[in-house]
């Protein structure tokens, strides 16, 4: 079963009103695959949600139908094939960064799934390193939380990923398949999720895992989905890497046939996000 490219941008705590207005616009203007080769999706801070969602879809309209007033691109009221809203279709989805493990409620500061259901954001990042190891958010709250965020419909991008010391002592695999068996334990339907392999000595450091390297873990991690969860999972299951993706590296990254695409830190920030998305077409 083919697994549709998907490239993430986590923008995490960054972001002014205007830097994201002008990001947006870089994002609205961009040639890049259509919907069915690459499925791309933003993850703003919360507070920017709102106007992110809102200038991607304005511009996206305008761009539309700027196309369609100077007859680039044919009426799609007039001819629905799927190819047609496929090669209109370059719209990018928005994601929220976390959620709350639970009902909304009693507790100040946190976001729940609720919310982004009613903002109709189709995905959140639970279990980010970040939040791992800065927020010591537990493997099990972590599940948690993925499992309360599907039974609302929302899709997780559920990131997992060793640390430098733990890849040293030779326990790659088994931090990477216990952050798995935390989420195993606690969901059956693996249909709505996105696991991203970011090894934490990856994050923000400008230390790249060789395509090797990367491969190697995505393929014992769809190896430990067959085993553990069902083949058809670990066919279908894209997994995706993050850590210092950069233009320049993503190309080779994407060659490989365990990596279905990219979470991606600072470079989602600036205009090569574009040349990330492109990559897309090296995986087919
Ligand atoms: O944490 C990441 C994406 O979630 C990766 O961050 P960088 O691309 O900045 O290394």
């Amino acid at each position: 079963m083919a697994r549709k490219f998907f490239v993430g941008g986590n923008w995490k705590c960054n972001g002014t009103v205007k830097s994201n207005e002008e990001l947006v616009k870089v994002l609205n203007a961009a040639e890049v695959p259509g919907t069915d080769v690459v499925e791309v999706v933003v993850a703003p801070a919360a507070v920017h949600i709102p106007a992110v969602q809102a200038a991607l879809r304005k511009d996206f309209s305008a761009s539309a139908k700027t196309g369609l007033a100077k007859g680039l691109l044919p009426n799609p009221l007039k001819h629905r094939s799927d190819s047609l809203q496929a090669a209109l279709r370059k719209d990018f989805s928005v994601s929220a960064q976390n959620c709350w493990q639970g009902k909304g409620g009693a507790f100040t500061g946190e976001l729940s799934a609720e919310m982004l259901k009613d903002l109709g954001l189709p995905w959140v990042i639970l279990g980010h390193s970040e939040r791992r190891h800065i927020l010591k958010e537990s493997d099990e709250m972590i599940a948690d939380k993925v499992a309360y965020a599907l039974s609302q419909g929302l899709g997780v991008i559920y990131c997992i990923g060793e640390k430098l010391e733990e890849r040293e002592s030779g326990n790659t695999m088994a931090v990477n398949a216990r952050q798995m068996k935390a989420l195993a334990d606690k969901i059956s339907d693996w249909s709505q999720v996105v696991v991203a392999y970011e090894p934490v000595w990856a994050i923000g450091t400008g230390k790249v895992a060789t395509p090797q390297q990367a491969q190697e873990v995505h393929d014992e991690v769809r190896k430990w989905l067959a085993a553990n969860v069902s083949p058809e999972a670990a066919a279908a299951t894209r997994i995706i890497y993050g850590g210092s993706v950069t233009a320049a590296n993503c190309g080779d990254l994407a060659t490989q046939p365990d990596i279905d695409g990219f979470l991606v830190g600072g470079a989602s920030l600036k205009p090569e996000f574009v040349d990330i998305i492109k990559a897309a077409e090296k995986s087919q």
